[in-house]
């Protein structure tokens, strides 16, 4: 196990849990804590052109800060790594959740839905799109809450939402037809197919387009014909036509989703995408614990946190607060 310098006497890192392309992903304990963190570590040589990517998520990260959102606690950066210390879920991949069910009932399917609803709606209101929705960058946490994770693909369109993008980018099974026709795309209606293709795949087991060949995987999604399995309900269709329009302008707007039928079924309450905790408004139990700790004016502190650094004071501040937030105690192990 190499031992990474810049982590050292901070977290102590364990296991690799996951690694993909450009990164893998630790699990690490936050010392002062000692709460189960998962730290991202991507080489900088090995990223290349990739580079920009890590920017762009980081940037995002440390804007979208909401209940259906993997929390970013502190970026790390070194001459020849990137760290980013995520929030735990220890839960796993909805991809593999449904695989190990075959295929959810219609209940269950949307409790999920509902929750990526969410933090969709709430991203697009902070203008950005995810662009590579799929069940394997939704994990869950120890509650079964799902987390969206991954915004390396993320955009933010300079001049709001309504500003076309042109990349061509995610997983091509989730890419809206729009996109694979090498179109003009707002990243906005692309998320909202991708949440047909989800919603199907979560009621379903398997894609709604599918084929090994691209061009033909490519023609199936621009025919926006796919099966209907006998098990769905009307309502299901309904909503699934409603989510996979092949015209962008037909497909349902993310904020009519919030309370269409289906999603309402058995709740009664449209979906909130509102954060559940202000980010601005530090709390003072944690700021109390903290002040004690480090022995220093809680004044200061308060305004060194909301420079909202990412450094290990905002990791500390945040590991605290979702302690407070999940009634665990709020306390720091001093390090001897
Ligand atoms: C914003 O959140 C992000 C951004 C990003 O680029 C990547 C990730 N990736 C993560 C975050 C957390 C975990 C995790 O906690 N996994 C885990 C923990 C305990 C047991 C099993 C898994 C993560 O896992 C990667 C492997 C999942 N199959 C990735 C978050």
């Amino acid at each position: 196990m190499s031992h990474y310098s810049a982590l050292k006497g901070y977290y102590h890192v364990r296991e690799t849990i996951g690694s993909g392309g450009f990164a893998k992903v630790k699990l690490a304990y936050h010392n002062l804590t000692g709460d189960k963190v998962a730290i991202k570590i991507m080489d900088k040589r090995q990223l290349g052109e990739d580079l920009p990517r890590v920017r762009t998520e980081i940037d995002a990260m440390k804007v979208l800060s909401q209940q259906h959102i993997c929390k970013l606690y502190q970026v790390i950066e070194t001459e020849e790594k990137f760290f980013m210390i995520l929030e735990y879920c220890p839960g796993g991949e909805l991809f593999d959740y449904i695989v190990a069910k075959d295929r959810l009932l219609e209940e269950e399917a949307r409790g999920f839905f509902r929750q990526i609803a969410s933090a969709v709606a709430y991203i697009h209101d902070k203008g950005y799109a995810h662009r590579d929705l799929k069940p394997e960058n939704l994990l869950l946490d120890e509650d079964q809450h799902l987390k969206m994770i991954d915004f390396g693909l993320c955009a933010k369109p300079q001049g709001g939402m309504q500003r076309h993008l042109a990349t061509c980018c995610g997983s091509p099974a989730y890419a809206a037809p729009e996109l694979v026709a090498g179109q003009e795309y707002l990243g906005s209606e692309a998320d909202v197919w991708s949440m047909g293709v989800l919603l199907y795949a979560l009621l379903c087991g398997f894609l709604p387009f599918d084929d090994d060949n691209i061009a033909n995987l490519y023609k199936k999604i621009q025919s926006g014909k796919y099966d209907v399995p006998k098990w769905l309900t009307r309502e299901s269709v309904k909503l699934l036509d409603d989510l996979l329009q092949v015209d962008p302008k037909k497909r349902i707007p993310i904020k009519h989703l919030l309370c269409h039928p289906w999603l309402l079924t058995g709740y009664d309450v449209p979906v909130s995408f509102k954060p559940k905790h202000k980010k601005r408004y530090i709390d003072e139990d944690c700021l109390t614990e903290l002040s004690v700790f480090y022995n220093r004016r809680r004044e200061d502190l308060k305004r060194e946190i909301n420079e909202w650094n990412y450094d290990y004071l905002t990791a500390t501040y945040l590991l605290l607060l979702n302690r407070k937030h999940k009634k665990r105690p709020i306390r720091l192990i001093s390090q001897h």
